[in-house]
């Protein structure tokens, strides 16, 4: 009995030490491996994963150009920390920048700009910030009061999207990096799946997309859990890289998302994550596996008409949105392929009939764009 009870005491010690530098006091579990760890190791672990997945898929080459997608929040931020810290301590080589979108959302977009603009100060990182204003005309303040709250994520994603390459490309960077985390992965993985959308299914969980387009993009937290990165100060067990790094970011949602169908994705996914820790990387995983039939019909990818942007469509999405804004029917891009289909022929139309009305245009790399 008394063995026995040594035995429970001796379990109970050691299970405060680190279990990886048997030295230090534990401080946190690892969500990923449930293993007891120090700060320091944290740190070390954590920053050698990112390391390792960076080497392994060789996402960058000595001597490139990186705009990190820097929005302030914590992700990106620790993002744009932990690669410049990566970069000097394993001389990768690379020049670092941070490029912002400022998508003009009053109350928040312009709080998180400010922190990254201390970010530029604090990582002694360049600072480009582009705007939906002076790219497309329109702030997300003005189209939410023009198309309501349902349907305006669907403007800010394709608008942030070709923002970003618009951003990347007047830095003339190589590459983009943003802070898109296991959690994201997997949640688009399991939206993927739910919407039907094969072609997406088929390249969400490549670390490095649009080799073909303008300007390739990669992940390097594509495994790290975001309750690594994440701060979770109620439970210390959960405490976090930013938290203990103490690291300034802005952590507040976007006002403009209630985008209930992903953010019931998103709970269900933490869900299973708290019956089993691995269902993320699963996901993952299950989405890397996936093979798509020879025989599934995969939309051709060509580019716009109106801009050069990469597009399956005559016109690209942001395009067609920008259309609809423009010509007061702001609904005209959103939904159903029908109607968009329609509407691209009929901007086919209109190009035809009125050839000087180009738009803004992004051909391939660098150079060739114009606004
Ligand atoms: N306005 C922006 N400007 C530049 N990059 C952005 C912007 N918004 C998002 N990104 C990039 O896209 C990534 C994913 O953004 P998203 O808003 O989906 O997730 P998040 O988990 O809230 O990220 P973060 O914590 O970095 O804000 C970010 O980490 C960042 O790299």
């Amino acid at each position: 009995m008394e063995t026995i009870q040594a035995l429970e005491k001796v379990k109970r010690t050691t299970a405060r030490v680190c279990s990886l530098c048997n030295q230090r006091k534990a401080a946190l579990k690892r969500p990923k491996t449930l293993e007891q760890i120090c700060i320091e190791c944290f740190y070390n672990v954590f920053e050698d994963e990112i390391h390792r997945v960076i080497i392994e898929n060789n996402l960058f080459k000595p001597g490139e150009r990186v705009a990190i997608g820097a929005s302030g929040g914590k992700d990106s931020t620790v993002l744009a920390y932990v690669l410049s810290e990566l970069n000097r301590r394993h001389n990768y080589g690379l020049d670092l920048f941070l490029l912002s979108v400022d998508e003009g959302i009053t109350g928040y977009r312009d709080d998180s700009l400010e922190t990254v603009k201390r970010n530029e100060l604090q990582y002694g990182l360049p600072l480009k910030i582009v705007s939906y204003k002076e790219l497309y005309g329109w702030t997300m303040d003005e189209i939410v009061k023009a198309i309501g709250l349902k349907n305006n994520c669907t403007f800010c994603g394709v608008f942030r999207r070709q923002a970003l390459d618009r951003g990347a490309a007047l830095i003339q960077a190589d590459k983009i990096v943003t802070g898109h985390n296991a959690d994201d992965i997997a949640e688009t993985v399991l939206l993927n799946i739910l919407r039907g959308d094969i072609a997406r299914l088929s390249r969400c969980t490549d670390i490095t997309t649009g080799e073909n387009g303008p300007i390739p993009r990669c992940k390097p937290f594509k495994y790290a859990y975001e309750k690594e990165i994440e701060v979770k100060t109620k439970s210390l067990t959960l405490s976090t890289y930013a938290y203990f790094k103490k690291l300034d970011y802005f952590s507040t949602e976007c006002i403009y998302s209630p985008n209930a169908y992903r953010g019931f994705a998103r709970e269900f996914i933490k869900d299973l994550e708290r019956i089993r820790p691995s269902a993320i990387l699963d996901i993952i995983r299950s989405g890397e596996n996936f093979r798509i039939s020879t025989t599934t019909r995969m939309p051709e990818q060509g580019t716009c008409q109106r801009c050069g942007y990469i597009s399956s469509q005559k016109l690209c999405k942001a395009c067609v949105l920008l259309d609809g804004l423009n010509r007061g029917l702001p609904k005209l891009g959103i939904g159903r392929k029908k109607e968009c289909t329609r509407e691209n022929s009929n901007n086919q139309e209109q190009i035809k009939r009125n050839p000087e009305n180009k738009g803004p245009s992004l051909h391939s790399k660098h150079g060739n764009i114009e606004f």
